[in-house]
């Protein structure tokens, strides 16, 4: 006899996912995503850049390597739930510290198994993203017509300003270490770091050890600091973070920060949300798209060298290409669809991506962009 439901998933438009539900009982309203890296789920769910959104993984076997502290890239998992084709494997990974189902109970995640993801895949690719409720009830209890009209009337990610409410509080230094493939810079005594000031939308937390790996001393600031606070730590470099939710809606803090710092002879990087934003500081427009870019195999065409990039993305939102401003160059496209994935100042050491050269999951093809924003501050040293 087939095991009575625990967990359910409504979208919008009326459809209902049933399966067995693990994790923290409950029930939240996001966004639903896709996502189709074949390990990492702990990073995604961890990634800041995922409140609100529900992520269901193409792959099957979530929980393979359990759960060790040293992969979170934040406190705790952000993503507001997850969708899986099995329940969820037991760890047999040499790392796992803890198990995915218990560590998720532990941190209020709600998760469901046994749902035909190929099926709910294609309705992600069809909708555009749709909005769902997604519940976990122990007795199997669900008012199904309260969520579906719970989804319905989501306001969704449009308009939505998240970065602020999972920023730090207050600035800090980041000292919990580098990875180690950037070493090389700091092996010699003279090497000086380089003072890089990093604003936080929502960082991840291999960002900030890729840029410290890179040559940086990193002192992060939380998304609503200014431009004049920002320079009164005399940084050499401004890095600006991934993040959740709409670019357009941080207009009231991080857009003119950054404007402010435009005109002050600084490297900048900017990352996913953070490249949104720079474009969105010189002038541009960004865009919501249909069902976004989460994976780690993302091809990506680096348009002045010719060379494809394999790469981890994570982003429902993009630049409008034809909106860059003159002496704003775009650098990177999108191989699946010709979307926008990086550009850069003509005359100034100022530059983003949309994807992810952090990887955390994901190859490492692009973690020349480190170096290149190390070395736009060494030019700047002169
Ligand atoms: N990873 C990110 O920084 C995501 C940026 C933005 N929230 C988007 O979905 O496009």
């Amino acid at each position: 006899m087939a095991k009575k439901p625990t967990a359910c998933l409504a979208l919008a438009d009326g459809t209902v996912f049933y399966g067995q539900g693990f994790g923290a009982p409950g029930e939240v309203v996001a966004e639903l995503v896709f996502n189709t890296a074949m390990t990492g789920y702990q990073e995604i769910m961890t990634d800041p850049s995922y409140a609100s959104q529900i992520v269901t993984f193409t792959f099957p076997h979530i929980g393979n390597t359990g759960v060790t502290p040293e992969d979170d890239e934040a406190q705790d998992p952000v993503a507001s739930g997850i969708v899986v084709r099995w329940d969820p494997t037991d760890p047999s990974n040499w790392r796992a510290a803890s198990e995915l189902t218990e560590w998720m109970s532990r941190r209020g995640r709600v998760g469901i198994g046994g749902v035909d993801t190929r099926r709910l895949t294609r309705a992600i690719r069809q909708q555009g993203a749709p909005h769902v409720v997604l519940a976990h009830d122990p007795d199997g209890n669900f008012d199904i017509e309260a969520m579906v009209a719970r989804a319905r009337s989501w306001q969704g990610l449009v308009g939505l300003d998240l970065a602020k409410d999972v920023s730090c509080a207050q600035s800090y230094r980041w000292d919990q270490g580098a990875w180690e493939w950037g070493k090389g810079f700091g092996s010699s005594p003279e090497d000086k770091p380089f003072k890089v000031v990093a604003l936080d939308y929502g960082a991840k937390r291999n960002i900030l050890r890729s840029l410290v790996a890179f040559g940086a001393d990193v002192t992060v600031l939380p998304a609503t600091a200014t431009a004049e606070e920002v320079l009164a730590h005399e940084p050499e470099g401004v890095f600006l973070s991934n993040g959740p939710g709409d670019p357009a809606a941080t207009g009231a803090y991080a857009v003119p920060m950054i404007q402010g710092l435009l005109g002050k002879d600084l490297p900048i990087f900017g990352i996913c949300l953070g490249h949104q934003m720079l474009a969105l500081a010189l002038g541009a427009k960004t865009v919501k798209m249909g069902h976004g870019h989460h994976g780690a195999n993302h091809p990506v065409r680096d348009v002045e060298t010719g060379k494809v990039e394999i790469t981890s993305m994570n982003h429902g939102f993009a630049v409008d290409t034809q909106s860059l401003p003159q002496g704003v160059i775009e650098t990177h496209v999108s191989l699946f669809d010709g979307s926008n994935c990086g550009l850069r100042m003509q005359d100034r050491p100022v530059f983003s991506v949309q994807y992810h050269p952090e990887a955390a999951p994901g190859p490492q093809d692009s973690l020349y962009l480190f170096k290149r924003f190390a070395d736009s501050m060494q030019a700047r040293r002169g």
